[in-house]
């Protein structure tokens, strides 16, 4: 029997409080999920959300999958109505769609109270509504809403809710736990009882929602226990508390179950599509999203460390390179010798024999850590102490006389503030005195920096400053707390964070700003003058 990977980013992850999605947006994300090789994208439902509509007419005429097929999502017919004359039905039809998807009630105290209609007048609109859309020429899967909450109440209606459907010619039951309460067992023992009342050949499916956090092992459960269609969305999206996040599904059934279930470039560029995807739903990564996060191979013990420079195996639980991943070594206070010997190596450094630069390395964190430093948000600056302490020196591109800053208000209700800089320093052998203005003092700073150093290095003029984070550490000391600041600078093909911590705002983001122009330069293969 084949396995259907079924997903639902587009109507289910797209019901996300926040999410809201343009046709362009669902027309961009569509070509990414068939690249990863889902079986089926469900685009939305036409006929209720004009957009969706749209999105089916647009797909039609623009979208080329070679993977996936599009699944329209609707409900079953209106109480007291004909399948045929339904308008909400009749545009499932007309969107083209060759899959149709029903949400169909299997909950008896929803057929009661939400429909306020009979048990027999629910079965009746599963069966015609899927015998319609089957006789028209459609796939039809009916996805079995609050199924498992129904079958803890009352069992035979449930069961008979998915029979119907079967009956009517259904190529999928989705068994839905709509509002996410399950836990795994019970998934388990409901699957397994399902399964033994319509036998093997039906293919039953499973949509798990994460309100017990349990998505992912609920579908897992699913599966276990003869679900062998399994729908969920990237980066788990959806309503509430999301959706099962179907790369994770994925991920756990291909290479801890060894199934091949993806078509496509598959699990290999997971990563890079969930990370896509976020950035046209323009809701940020998780960081620590199972397989595809950025945090997902980073390791930060020094213990860790140790072992992973053995083998990297010893402390991961696959290959990241199997999801598109990269494992990463983090360096802070919890690192040892190993964990700076693997960042080195990293960064482009071989550091292995080295055991005297490796114990200075590791000192020279702990104490600046001590300090208020942070050097896994700040690669950079690491980068720059590593440096110094294996060539004697960081690289001198200039040296600062000094710098000094103003603000400035202006206006009497209305005020207005702005900032001034100056920088005095040394570079390609002369003296630059440069004055910036800004809309705060470390905005100006910054333009005074860049402006002292383009007449030497015009490379700087391609760096911009995109991120600036404050925090006041040691607060319970008041105004003797110190404060430190991390920034993020990109030269539009590549970004870099550096950090900076001292006795105020300005002296730690001058740090900051400096160690980020000299890393910035020494990427750009620029020699110091
Ligand atoms: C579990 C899920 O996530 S299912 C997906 C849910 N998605 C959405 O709701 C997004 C899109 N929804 C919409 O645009 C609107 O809610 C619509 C167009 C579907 C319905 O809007 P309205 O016509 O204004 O109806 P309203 O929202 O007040 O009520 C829904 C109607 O559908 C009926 N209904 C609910 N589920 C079903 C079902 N499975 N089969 C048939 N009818 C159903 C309700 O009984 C109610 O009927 P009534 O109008 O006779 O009272
Ligand atoms: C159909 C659906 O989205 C649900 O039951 O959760």
């Amino acid at each position: 029997m084949s396995f259907h990977v079924y997903d639902t980013t587009l109507r289910d992850g797209a019901q996300q409080e926040g999410m809201n999605l343009s046709v362009a947006d669902k027309l961009a994300i569509a070509p990414y999920l068939d690249e990863l090789g889902v079986g089926f994208i469900e685009g939305g439902w036409p006929g209720a959300v004009p957009k969706d509509t749209d999105f089916f007419a647009r797909a039609a005429r623009e979208l080329t999958l070679k993977n996936a097929v599009l699944a329209a999502f609707g409900a079953t017919r209106k109480v007291g109505t004909r399948a045929e004359d339904d308008p909400q039905v009749f545009a499932l039809l007309h969107s083209g769609a060759p899959v149709v998807t029903l949400v169909a009630k299997s909950d008896i105290r929803h057929v009661e109270r939400a429909l306020r209609t009979t048990a027999e007048e629910n079965l009746a609109m599963i069966t015609d509504t899927v015998r319609f859309l089957v006789s028209e020429g459609r796939r039809v899967v009916v996805d079995a809403e609050h199924f498992f909450d129904g079958y803890r109440f009352d069992p035979a209606y449930s069961r008979s809710a998915v029979e119907a459907a079967l009956a009517a010619g259904a190529e999928v039951v989705a068994l839905c736990d709509t509002n996410g309460g399950m836990l795994p067992h019970w998934v388990s023992d409901i699957v397994t009882e399902i399964r033994d009342a319509v036998g093997d050949g039906p293919v039953l499916g499973m949509h798990a929602h994460n309100d017990t956090g349990c998505a992912v092992a609920n579908t897992l459960a699913a599966v276990d226990a003869g679900c062998s269609h399994v729908q969920g969305t990237v980066n788990g999206y959806g309503e509430r508390t999301g959706n099962a996040d179907l790369v994770t599904v994925v991920a756990n059934l291909e290479l801890k179950g060894g199934r091949s279930l993806l078509a496509g470039e598959g699990l290999g560029d997971a990563s890079r599509i969930a990370h896509a995807i976020s950035e046209i739903t323009n809701i940020s990564p998780y960081a620590r999203q199972p397989y595809v996060g950025a945090s997902a191979f980073a390791h930060k013990a020094g213990l860790h460390a140790s072992a992973i420079k053995v083998d990297p195996d010893l402390y991961q639980h696959i290959d990241p390179t199997l999801v598109g991943n990269d494992m990463r070594m983090l360096v802070s206070d919890m690192a040892g010798r190993a964990s700076i010997e693997l960042k080195g190596k990293e960064l482009g450094f071989d550091l292995s024999g080295q055991a005297e630069v490796l114990t200075r390395i590791t000192s020279r964190v702990k104490e600046a850590e001590a300090n208020g430093y942070t050097y896994d948000a700040a690669d950079a600056s690491f980068e720059l102490l590593l440096v110094e302490e294996m060539v004697g020196e960081r690289p001198r591109y200039f040296d600062v006389e000094s710098w000094r800053t103003i603000v400035e208000r202006t206006g009497h209700r209305g005020v207005v503030a702005t900032a001034e800089a100056t920088v005095k320093l040394n570079a390609g052998g002369e003296r630059h005195v440069s004055t910036g203005e800004g809309n705060g003092p470390v905005n100006a700073l910054d333009q005074a920096l860049r402006l002292a150093l383009t007449r030497v290095y015009p490379q700087i003029e391609t760096f911009e400053l995109i991120d600036f984070k404050v925090r006041i550490l040691d607060q319970e000391h008041g105004t003797d707390a110190i404060t430190r600041v991390l920034i993020e600078t990109t030269d539009g093909q590549r970004s870099w964070s550096t950090v900076g911590v001292g006795p105020n705002l300005l002296e730690a983001s001058w740090e900051a700003l400096t160690d980020s122009a000299i890393y910035g330069l020494v990427h750009a293969g620029v020699e110091p003058r």
